[in-house]
């Protein structure tokens, strides 16, 4: 080998293990991250790296496991400023009787930017990339994270009744369409249609919103089959479940993605998995609402995509999506009846790569293959909680809670460096978050 056959790059990441996703299930040693600009330029064993690039900086990760980014597929961001505001209560109590008079008060511009980046921090601290939002004002939860450097699919809202954001469904879809003109082809922001539940969207809006997403291919995410009250009601009230009437109505399509699905026959399962939606599962909101839990066996049994999501802090109460793969890892087996259910590396997957596939950016997202954009994690393994080590993919699903991510990338740029943010002032996020607290606690009190 002859110095001109070295390639020049930005960021040589040098791994003590590394799972790159694909293939499926690999964990290898000793690997070298090479990133150039926005894209990872190759993953290829360290001896092999130190003949063939020379890049300008080199980190050295001598205890970590070196990953693709979470994807975050479902939440509301900004709802992190009523995290432990409303808990132990089940869905529509929690719903009716506290959290959307609270965002009647509260929920405002600032509101929306603060409790956003708040959300950010915890997200980038624990391990996340990419996360999918459904909340009020998405043309400001789009330009914080774009500012900041995350990925984030944005779901503006849909709702049959009026809102801070806006008067009706008619509103919601006009500012949802400018939305989606607004950031079409952008690398990091994803618009999208978020109806937010069949119980509260009749047909002619979903049916809009159904046009709106075949016209410009935006994705749609919608809470779907939460409950089993919800299911009973419009069975009761229409003839036909709620996921029944949303394929009638031509929903389904592999731009779909339904948000918790706990109450699901063999044929609701049939049914999805026949039109290409995909799934996702947020077992501790689910476990805390009382809601129910998704029968993910069932479902990978029948070829169906699931994805992983937080949903909101107010009903976590975390965004950490280590957690969260861990909380799915375990009401897995219970839920099966079946210890070898949802394992470590099909949980690894679920935050990741299929992700990426429900996104439609399986191409680009997801894995650590060469030429995919470098959105990247390390996490530390050194500590007393996560050691000794036998097996990485076991640690990061069954022993680690997202606390020990140690470094990220999105497209390249830094966002954690050893455990700390880089592009957000945390000081000055805190102060402007203890000033809602006391807002909320003085108003809540009145
Ligand atoms: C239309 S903006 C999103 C809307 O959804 C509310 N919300 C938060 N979590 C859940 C959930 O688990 N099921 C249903 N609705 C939920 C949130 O408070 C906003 O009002
Ligand atoms: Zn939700």
């Amino acid at each position: 080998m002859t110095a001109d056959t070295i390639t020049a790059a930005d960021i040589r990441i040098n791994a003590r293990w590394l799972i790159p996703i694909e293939p499926y299930g690999v964990v290898l040693e000793h690997q070298a991250v090479i990133i150039q600009g926005t894209k990872i330029a190759a993953v290829i064993p360290v001896a092999q790296a130190d003949r063939e690039f020379r890049t300008r900086k080199t980190i050295n990760l001598p205890h970590h496991v070196v990953m693709p980014g979470l994807i975050n597929m479902h939440g509301h961001a900004a709802m992190s400023l009523f995290r432990g505001m409303a808990d132990d209560l089940p869905l529509m109590t929690w719903l009716n009787d506290h959290i959307w008079p609270a965002e009647g008060r509260f929920v405002s511009e600032q509101f929306i930017a603060d409790g956003t980046q708040l959300a950010m921090a915890e997200m980038l601290r624990t391990g996340t990339t990419t996360f999918s939002d459904m909340y009020f004002f998405p043309e400001i939860v789009a330009q914080m994270a774009h500012d900041t450097g995350m990925r984030a699919q944005v779901c503006f809202p849909l709702l049959d009744f009026p809102t801070v954001w806006g008067s009706g469904p008619d509103e919601y879809l006009s500012k949802g369409e400018a939305l989606i003109d607004e950031w079409r082809g952008d690398d990091y922001i994803m618009p999208a249609i978020g109806p937010h539940a069949p119980y509260t969207v009749s047909d002619g809006p979903l049916s809009k919103a159904i046009a709106l997403s075949e016209k410009t291919g935006a994705r749609i995410q919608i809470h779907l089959h939460e409950t089993a009250f919800e299911v009973a009601e419009a069975t009761e009230n229409e003839g036909k479940r709620p996921i029944e009437r949303l394929a009638e109505l031509g929903a389904l399509s592999d731009r779909t993605q339904c948000v918790h699905m706990t109450q699901l026959t063999d044929s609701d399962i049939a049914l999805v998995a026949g039109t290409g939606a995909h799934i996702v599962h947020c077992p501790e909101s689910n476990l805390k609402l009382a809601s129910g839990l998704c029968p993910t066996h069932k479902l990978m049994e029948s070829g169906v995509n699931l994805t992983i999501g937080t949903d909101g802090a107010a009903s976590n109460n975390d965004l950490d999506l280590f957690g969260e793969t861990r909380t799915a890892a375990m009401v897995a087996k219970v839920v099966a009846n079946d210890a070898a259910a949802l394992s470590a590396h099909q949980a690894l997957n679920m935050a990741t790569l299929n992700g990426a596939k429900a996104l439609g950016r399986e191409h680009e997202l997801g894995s650590l293959l060469a030429g995919k954009l470098a959105d990247i994690i390390a996490i530390d393994l050194s500590d007393p909680f996560i050691q000794p080590v036998y097996d990485p993919a076991s640690h990061l699903v069954y022993s680690n809670h997202g606390r020990a991510v140690s470094h990220s990338w999105i497209n390249g740029v830094p966002q954690v460096q050893d455990g700390k943010l880089t592009r957000i002032d945390v000081p000055d996020l805190m102060l402007r978050v203890a000033g809602w607290a006391e807002k909320i606690r003085k108003q809540q009190a009145d």
